[in-house]
């Protein structure tokens, strides 16, 4: 595991079967299928990546699921810093780039110590891409702006190419802006800045860095909203989203579960409800929260949690 200094407990999970092995690791599932580990790369690594991302293997359909859950949030931050420089350096290698997804929220302040050493310097920022799970119709530099959060917490203290961040177009309306980044992304699907999932035939990212909401959503897809069914479009748009600001452009399923990896940093006990709900593994007749509707296709997903929000799941 990644994370031995950080006391973190790992568990992997899946929603189809859920069984108990020793206390150390806390395996809650097995994988669906069993893939051998295998180097990513001839060249050794400066961030050895966990468990999970050492058994992927390129290409293959695989959906694997696991859970850290730490003692303190600089260790969390330490390793989805870890995790996120590996995938950086794994993809840069692979396919010259690495194209990867922020969302707003919480998430950005766990992202600083990238921008700290070792990473500062050891990573190589000349093949990042950014893009924006979700965004919120105001202009740039607004209090509400996703891209003004990252910016001024994480993308101005990285030398990321400028031309390589892709915000959302803070000019147009909802319904504008969701159609204009959606053929930007088209447009590079086609010059290969972001790859396409040969399983979904949606675009897959690299890295997809999702935070969630006290109610269970994801980017800007909201619990009960019809949007989250939304199964044609790569981004759309919501007018009325029931958290402020109403106007937002996000994300949807298909593309964020068509990643090849996806890190879902969830803290504090506000969001012990909806982890409850999540990872329990009690059937539940209420419809299904955002959060329960990610399910990597073709990809690896991560949650980085703490104690509080797994308060409610008292027997993990
Ligand atoms: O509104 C939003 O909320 C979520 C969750 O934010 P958090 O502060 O509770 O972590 C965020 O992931 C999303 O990007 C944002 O627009």
């Amino acid at each position: 595991m990644s994370t031995a200094t950080a006391a973190a407990a790992s568990t992997s999970l899946s929603s189809s079967t859920r069984s108990r092995s020793s206390p150390s690791s806390r395996i809650l599932a097995t994988p669906r299928r069993s893939l051998p580990a295998r180097p990513l790369s001839s060249s050794p690594s400066r961030f050895p990546l966990g468990p999970v991302s050492a058994m992927a293997t390129p290409g293959e359909a695989a959906s694997r699921k696991k859970l850290l859950i730490f003692d303190a949030e600089e260790d969390l931050a330490a390793s989805l810093a870890e995790h996120t420089a590996g995938l950086s350096e794994k993809f840069a290698a692979e396919r010259g780039a690495f194209a990867v997804v922020l969302s707003g929220g919480s998430l950005i302040k766990a992202l600083r110590k990238l921008a700290e050493p070792p990473y500062l310097d050891a990573v190589d920022w000349s093949r990042w891409h950014v893009f924006w799970a979700d965004e919120r119709v105001v202009p740039k530099d607004h209090a509400d702006s996703n891209y003004k959060l990252a910016m001024d917490g994480f993308l101005s203290k990285v030398p990321i190419p400028a031309n390589q961040v892709y915000a959302m177009n803070d000019t147009l309306t909802a319904e504008g802006a969701a159609a204009d980044y959606e053929a930007r992304l088209y447009q590079l699907i086609k010059n290969g800045v972001v790859a396409l999932s040969p399983v979904t035939g949606f675009p897959k990212f690299d890295l997809m860095l999702l935070g969630m909401g006290p109610d269970g959503h994801i980017a800007s897809l909201f619990p009960g909203h019809p949007i989250v069914h939304e199964n044609q479009k790569l981004v759309t748009y919501v007018e009325d989203s029931p958290k402020p600001p109403p106007k937002r452009i996000t994300f949807t399923f298909p593309v964020i579960n068509s990643s090849a990896h996806i890190a879902l940093m969830v803290t504090g006990a506000g969001k012990a409800g909806a982890v409850h709900k999540t990872l329990s593994g009690k059937e539940s007749s209420s419809d299904l929260l955002p959060v329960e509707m990610v399910e990597p296709q073709d990809g690896e997903m991560t949650w980085f949690t703490d104690k509080p929000a797994m308060s409610m799941l008292s027997s993990i």
